[in-house]
């Protein structure tokens, strides 16, 4: 098998898109140190494993919020995925439905909310919301979601502004022409335009997106929805008891694949604090830079209870459609359950705290 790995996805992934929409997916904000460190950080963490622990019955299963899951891994909200697959969202959902994982949908899709629970029916699934300027559309986005059987609402935090990504800028970046932002049929949100000779996502973002939004619009949200609400995009403790003390019944630790502010942590960095703040009250799950099973070993031992991958979905969309993210979730679980059996680990809720050290403890030597 030529593609045995998400790493083996993304190189011929980088292989087969055109430039301007590899670059939109690739990239991420300033000079991309943060990027580098989602994942540099993973690495720096080292397993403990325990042996000898009678491993032969096992289970990858956890139930979050009520949702039953194959796996800790969900798959997290990409923007314009059809730029990758001609059934972008639609492949990538039916794909996380046939591996019973988590499918998050983005504001920003170029499928709809009704075409995603078409296809998926019965798979859970949530809806991460933008808040628009236009507040009619912001609300008609958490009503069509609700009725349409989204589970929870990941009202994501990180985004008054778009980040600067330079790649985007030098591309003069927008939506191509056959595509279309599928949320908004009809109303002025659907189109990007490039009136700036830079990033047209970016000209779209700074125009629609609320940038006056303060904690009380999560207050709102709280109020407004009949869905249990997540916070997206938390990088500090402050934050993390903030969103909880709103209402919210989980958070993500997230900087967005690093898209937002360069010189941020990496999210496996800011984990620790954010699972000490609120880790008792509400499920903590994270998101960046994860890429192996171990990955996500090390994210469950620092006390998350889901984590989430982005480009690694994109990359398998890219190189062959739901097959291609369907292997991409294979290969994690196999991953994952091959690092959880020879870690010593028969069930998730085995793995804790004491199965992972900082790479600096070994310097002690
Ligand atoms: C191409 C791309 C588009 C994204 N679009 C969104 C989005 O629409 N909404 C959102 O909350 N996060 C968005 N994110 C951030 C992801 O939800 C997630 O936080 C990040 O990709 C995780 O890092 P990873 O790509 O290393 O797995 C996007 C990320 C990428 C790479
Ligand atoms: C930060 C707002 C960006 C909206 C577009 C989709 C997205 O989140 C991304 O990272 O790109």
């Amino acid at each position: 098998m030529d593609l045995a790995s998400v790493d083996d996805y993304k190189k011929k992934a980088w292989s087969l898109l055109p430039k301007a929409p590899l670059d939109y997916y690739r990239s991420g904000a300033g000079d991309e140190y943060s990027l580098r460190l989602n994942q540099t950080a993973l690495n720096r963490i080292r397993i403990r494993p325990k042996f000898m622990r009678d491993v032969s019955k096992r289970s990858t299963k956890v139930n979050i919020l009520g949702l039953d899951l194959e796996m800790p891994v969900a798959i997290a909200p990409t923007a314009m995925q059809r730029m990758a697959h001609p059934e972008g969202e639609v492949a990538n959902a039916r794909a996380a439905a046939s591996a019973g994982v988590l499918f998050t949908q983005s504001t920003i899709s170029t499928s709809s909310i009704e075409e995603i629970a078409e296809a998926t029916p019965e798979s859970p699934k949530w809806f991460q919301l933008y808040i628009y300027r236009d507040r009619d559309i912001t609300k008609n986005l958490i009503r069509r979601a609700e009725t349409n059987g989204f589970k929870a609402i990941v009202l994501t935090v990180d985004a008054p502004m778009f980040g600067l990504r330079r790649a985007d800028i030098r591309n003069k970046f927008t939506l191509p022409t056959h595509l279309r932002m599928a949320n908004f049929v009809g109303e002025k949100a659907t189109q990007i335009q490039n009136t700036s000779g830079g990033s047209g996502l970016m000209e779209y973002v700074n125009k629609q997106f609320d940038d006056s939004i303060t904690w009380e619009d999560l207050k709102w949200l709280v109020k407004f929805t009949k869905l249990p609400v997540i916070a997206k995009g938390i990088l500090t403790a402050e934050d993390a008891t903030i969103a909880v003390n709103c209402g919210c019944k989980g958070v993500i630790v997230s900087n967005h694949g690093a898209r937002q502010i360069d010189g941020v942590p990496a999210s496996i960095e800011a984990l620790p604090e954010i699972v000490a703040a609120v880790g008792q009250r509400v499920p903590v799950m994270m998101d960046g830079g994860i890429s192996q099973g171990t990955d996500v070993f090390k994210a469950l031992a620092l006390g998350a209870k889901l984590v989430f991958i982005g480009r690694p979905a994109i990359w398998g969309l890219t190189v062959d459609g739901e097959r291609g993210v369907q292997n991409i979730l294979r290969i994690l679980k196999e991953e994952f359950d091959i690092c959880m059996a020879i870690a010593g680990c028969s069930k998730v809720t085995d793995i804790d705290r004491t199965f992972v050290v900082h790479e600096n403890f070994y310097s002690k030597l």
